[in-house]
């Protein structure tokens, strides 16, 4: 075992939060950042139905299970297969949740429209800043918009989300959608961790405005025609060296702003 690798053993041997979810049989660690979220924000509840968007192993899918109860209904979806969980009224579907195909899957499953969608999905972490913040922004910015076509009115919405420059312009692009909108970092979430959460309280109604002026839509480089993304910068085979279309721009408007 190399030195990075025992220093990580040492790390999570040492975690709270790793230890608490492997004691109590919860799929990760995160666990407790939905729990933690949950008692500060209060967006899910017993007998809610909810999304999860980036479910995999399933960690949250589980803590939206101990919320919701068993009258309650809840689908996740990830590229990854999830081991399935021994409940009937969890369902993780194996799909891209930028694509509408994988979406109308989950609408399909549902009993009725979500009361809450959450988000803790992480693109693919090359460990450049630029990058992996354009990632995350594409992600979370389609998360927004199916939370949009799917929540019913009043619904909430939770999405992790990684720090970089146009972090405070998504928060602005939520709260046009939700009567309030929060961020935060659970006590769960590492400090050296670039992630925080977004929360949008009680859905307004409003259907996603694509010709909106914020910045953030301005760099979705989408198919019109069904929301999806298109950018290269969300291909499973990018290369650190390729420049997605979101990426070249956040780079261009930070030149400008120097
Ligand atoms: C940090 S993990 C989620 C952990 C989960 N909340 C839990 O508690 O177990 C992030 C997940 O996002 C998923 N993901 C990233 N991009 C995705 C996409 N386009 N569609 C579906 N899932 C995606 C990854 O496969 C990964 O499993």
């Amino acid at each position: 075992m190399g030195k990075k690798d025992k220093r990580w053993v040492l790390q999570r041997k040492n975690d709270h939060y790793y230890n608490l979810a492997k004691k109590r049989n919860y799929r990760s660690r995160a666990t407790y950042k939905l729990f933690q979220l949950n008692e500060k924000f209060n967006l899910i509840k017993e007998r809610n139905v909810v999304v999860d968007l980036g479910c995999a192993p399933g960690g949250w899918l589980q803590a939206a299970r101990d919320i919701v109860g068993d009258k309650g209904f809840i689908v996740g979806i990830d590229l990854q297969t999830v081991k399935p969980l021994p409940y009937e009224n969890v369902i993780a579907i194996k799909g891209d949740m930028t694509k509408e195909e994988i979406l109308k899957q989950a609408r399909d499953l549902l009993p009725e429209k979500p009361d809450v969608i959450i988000c803790d999905a992480s693109p693919n972490i090359s460990g450049v800043w630029d990058v992996d913040h354009a990632r995350s922004l594409e992600l979370t910015t389609m998360a927004l918009m199916t939370a949009t076509k799917m929540l019913k009115k009043g619904g909430n919405f939770v999405v992790k989300v990684f720090q970089g420059d146009l972090f405070e312009k998504y928060v602005q692009l939520v709260s046009e959608y939700f009567d309030k909108a929060f961020t935060t970092k659970p006590r769960a979430s590492r400090d050296e961790s670039a992630e925080v959460y977004v929360i949008g309280k009680r859905f307004n109604g409003r259907k996603f405005d694509m010709n909106s002026k914020s910045p953030i839509v301005k760099l979705l480089d989408t198919n019109p025609k069904e929301n999806e993304i298109t950018s290269p910068s969300l291909r499973k085979d990018i290369s650190k060296e390729d420049s997605g279309l979101m990426i070249k721009r956040i780079k261009e408007m930070r030149s400008k702003k120097e």
